[in-house]
């Protein structure tokens, strides 16, 4: 495949194939893992403020359930295609597989700009949405929750719209929901204070004092924006942050509460004051840091800009940013990648406590979830170190030969091979 495609799931099945052939897999494996097991389209009429109507495609990836239920997020966002949830179904099934999470993986999304909505338009392609999905998701089946430009309110607005489509009470069937309404203490923050906590355990490993350290965060929504404040809770220097706009520099480090406050307020990071300077939107990706989170899209660390690229560890926010050759690349520079499917799986872990949490009509404090959060990480990045050692790999191979381990295991005595 030639990076010029840059095509997520091409991307994603090169992943699987090179931990496959790694581990020495039966051809079976790989066979039945390349390729999702469905993936649905649908088409949704929205009827618009001005009574036009607008029909918006949206996809939902179902990769495999051999461990559990399908299980991954939502995304709203323009340049949303089939490929690119099938390659983010994939990674979730890998993901549930390195935190040992009873869920296999699946993805949705819509091909929208949020931004150029109103708020009832809104809710009514979210509602449209889960009706148009009904049929093949729920909480033993297919459990959505949010990911780009998705949020606690749009669960809420499809978990109703379900139960109205279905005649069944089942908040279990959408995760990511407010903490008022079935949601979790914890999941809000937890993909970001997974990201700080690899990021950490990485730095422990290179002996790079956390305190001190500078860090640059790729992205400042939901994971960006909590990735960057708990890197400054551990004591880092949080120095350049982006978001689709711009990037900004406070080279002694950003006060991340305030700059949180101020995104809330304006929706963007542009035009606060906490800030030295400005600089283009991608200039965050090449700043001298210690630590560099790509917390935004795919495609992001490629072979053009990965020489450039001056950080020692890489904490992977975000599904996908960083390509199969710009990986060859930082891995010839001795830069420590904690892979997506490691480094961002403490949302689906949350997501799971969320899920038992409704399950069992049971509700858990803050303080225990992050401790329990924190465990599983901890212990899958102490596995994968061991396993990247043990065989010479980087850490996305080894999470992923983790991980496929496990999955062939359960389909293999499902009989699927
Ligand atoms: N939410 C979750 O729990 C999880 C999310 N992820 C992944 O993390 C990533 C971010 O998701 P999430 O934080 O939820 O999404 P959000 O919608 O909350 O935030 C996305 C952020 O990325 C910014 N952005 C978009 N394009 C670019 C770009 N080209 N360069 C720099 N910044 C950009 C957006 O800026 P702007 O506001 O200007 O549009 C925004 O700040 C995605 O890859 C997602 O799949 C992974 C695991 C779980
Ligand atoms: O919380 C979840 O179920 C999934 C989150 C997600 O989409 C992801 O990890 O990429």
């Amino acid at each position: 495949m030639s990076e010029k495609t840059l095509n997520p799931f091409e991307i994603a099945q090169q992943q699987v194939k090179v931990a496959c052939d790694k581990l020495g897999t039966v051809p079976a494996v790989y066979e039945i893992l390349k390729n999702p097991l469905r993936v649905v389209e649908v088409a949704i009429p929205v009827k618009m403020d001005d009574g036009s109507i607008r029909t918006f495609i949206g996809y939902r990836s179902q990769h495999n359930d051999a461990i559990g239920p399908f299980k991954g997020g939502l995304r709203f966002h323009q340049d949303v295609h089939m490929d690119e949830v099938k390659a983010l179904s994939t990674w979730m099934t890998f993901k549930c597989g390195v935190v040992g999470i009873p869920y296999g993986g699946g993805k949705g999304g819509i091909a929208v700009n949020p931004k150029e909505l109103s708020q009832r338009e809104l809710e009514r392609l979210a509602r449209g949405y889960a009706r148009a999905i009904a049929p093949v998701i729920g909480e033993r089946k297919d459990i959505p929750a949010p990911d780009v430009n998705t949020n606690p309110q749009i669960m809420a607005w499809m978990v109703d719209e379900y139960e109205k489509a279905t005649g069944r009470f089942e908040p279990g069937v959408f995760t990511g929901k407010p903490v008022s309404f079935y949601g979790s203490l914890g999941r809000t923050e937890a993909t970001g204070y997974g990201v700080a906590i690899m990021a950490r355990d990485a730095a422990k490993k290179l002996n790079i004092p956390i305190e001190g350290a500078k860090v640059a965060v790729q992205g400042f929504g939901n994971v960006g924006s909590f990735a960057a404040l708990y890197m400054s809770k551990m004591g880092a220097k949080v120095v350049a942050v982006s978001d689709s706009s711009s990037c900004i520099i406070n080279k002694s480090g950003f006060h991340v509460k305030s700059l949180i406050d101020f995104v809330n307020k304006t929706g963007q990071i542009l035009g606060y004051d906490g800030a030295h300077e400005s600089l283009e939107r991608d200039a965050v990706l090449t700043m001298d840091v210690d630590i560099l989170m790509p917390c935004a899209l795919e495609n992001q660390i490629t072979s053009k800009n990965a020489h450039n690229i001056n950080a020692k560890i890489i904490s992977e926010g975000a599904n996908g940013p960083t390509t199969p050759e710009a990986d060859q690349i930082l891995n010839n520079k001795g830069i420590v990648v904690v892979p997506d499917i490691l480094a961002n799986a403490g949302g689906v872990t949350v997501s799971y406590f969320e899920w038992v949490q409704n399950l069992m009509r049971y509700s858990w404090s803050f303080e225990e979830v992050q401790e329990k959060q924190e465990k599983i990480m901890v212990k899958a990045f102490e596995e994968i170190w061991q396993l990247k050692s043990e065989h010479g790999v980087d850490m996305r191979t080894a999470a992923y030969m983790m991980s496929i381990k496990r999955i062939a295991e359960a389909m293999k005595l499902r009989g699927w091979y």
